[in-house]
């Protein structure tokens, strides 16, 4: 059996300012984190703390100020299909069916190397993954905002991406369909078993769905403030959760640190 690596995303003393009209801002200071592979780990912590240019630096999408960031052992030196990312705003071109929009990715990863039929068929596959063999044929202005999540989520499977970047996926959801779509997203992480970084708000989501809680200090300078870790087994239930001691006792220390010590003026 492969080993299962340690430290599969490595975020070494990571400082990240930007430059502004008003000058300098120091969004991140001295962010350092390891995480496993195959391990789920959300970003929790007040609006404008730098969670999204965390996951923005795993994703490649800017260069630290200074410190370093790893994926497999590999800098990570810009975006790559190995690391994909599913954004609040479901980004899907509006020209192209559910299916076109899907088949776009699988062709930019495996278009070289496989036959169009594969493409296909791996294009159905991340589609069925998610529920939506039904909707192929559908453009996303056909479709509700849970499915235009899906389809971003599907698309960003259909890659294989090593690790799965998730930036607030489900923040823009009604909270029904948010809670189905956090089921869903703990089954399909269980089946292709992603290591996974997911950027929320939402405690109760991050309790469900986490191995790891990061909770960022607030900003100018944002940091790690403390790391929970979120050992309740899995598979994990929404509704006997509710009731579980423990879960409570671990959701009660996601409210704590948010509202007690990193209090955050309106
Ligand atoms: N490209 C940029 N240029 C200048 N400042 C930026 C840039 N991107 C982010 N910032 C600033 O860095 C800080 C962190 O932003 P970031 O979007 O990472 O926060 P966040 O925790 O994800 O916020 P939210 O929860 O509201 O989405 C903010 O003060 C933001 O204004």
């Amino acid at each position: 059996m492969e080993k299962i690596m340690e430290k599969f995303v490595q975020i070494e003393n990571v400082h990240m300012v930007f430059n502004t009209r008003g000058g300098r801002y120091v969004a991140l200071d001295n962010v350092s984190l390891n995480i496993r592979q195959g391990e789920f780990v959300s970003i929790i912590g007040h609006s404008g703390c730098g969670k999204s240019t965390l996951l923005n630096l795993v994703a490649g999408l800017f260069a630290p100020t200074s410190g370093v960031l790893l994926a497999n052992d590999r800098e990570i030196a810009g975006p790559g299909p190995d690391r994909a990312v599913v954004f609040q705003n479901h980004s899907l071109l509006p020209w192209l069916t559910c299916f076109g929009n899907v088949y776009l990715a699988v062709e930019r990863v495996f278009g070289d190397t496989e036959t169009r039929a594969d493409l296909k068929r791996r294009t159905r596959e991340a589609l069925a993954l998610v529920g939506l063999t039904h909707a192929e044929q559908k453009y996303p202005h056909e479709i509700s905002g849970g499915m235009k999540q899906r389809v971003g989520i599907a698309r960003a499977l259909s890659m294989q991406p090593k690790v799965l970047l998730l930036d607030e996926p489900l923040g823009a959801l009604d909270a029904l369909t948010r809670a189905n779509l956090q089921d869903e997203l703990m089954r399909l992480v269980a089946t292709v078993g992603s290591t996974t970084l997911m950027v929320t708000h939402d405690v109760d989501e991050a309790v469900l769905l986490s191995d790891r809680i990061v909770m960022m200090t607030n900003g100018p300078a944002a940091t790690i403030g403390e790391i929970l870790e979120i050992d309740l087994p899995r598979p994990r239930a929404r509704l006997e959760l509710v009731q579980d001691a423990h879960y409570l006792r671990l959701r009660g220390e996601v409210l704590k640190f948010l509202y007690a010590r990193e209090v955050k003026a309106a």
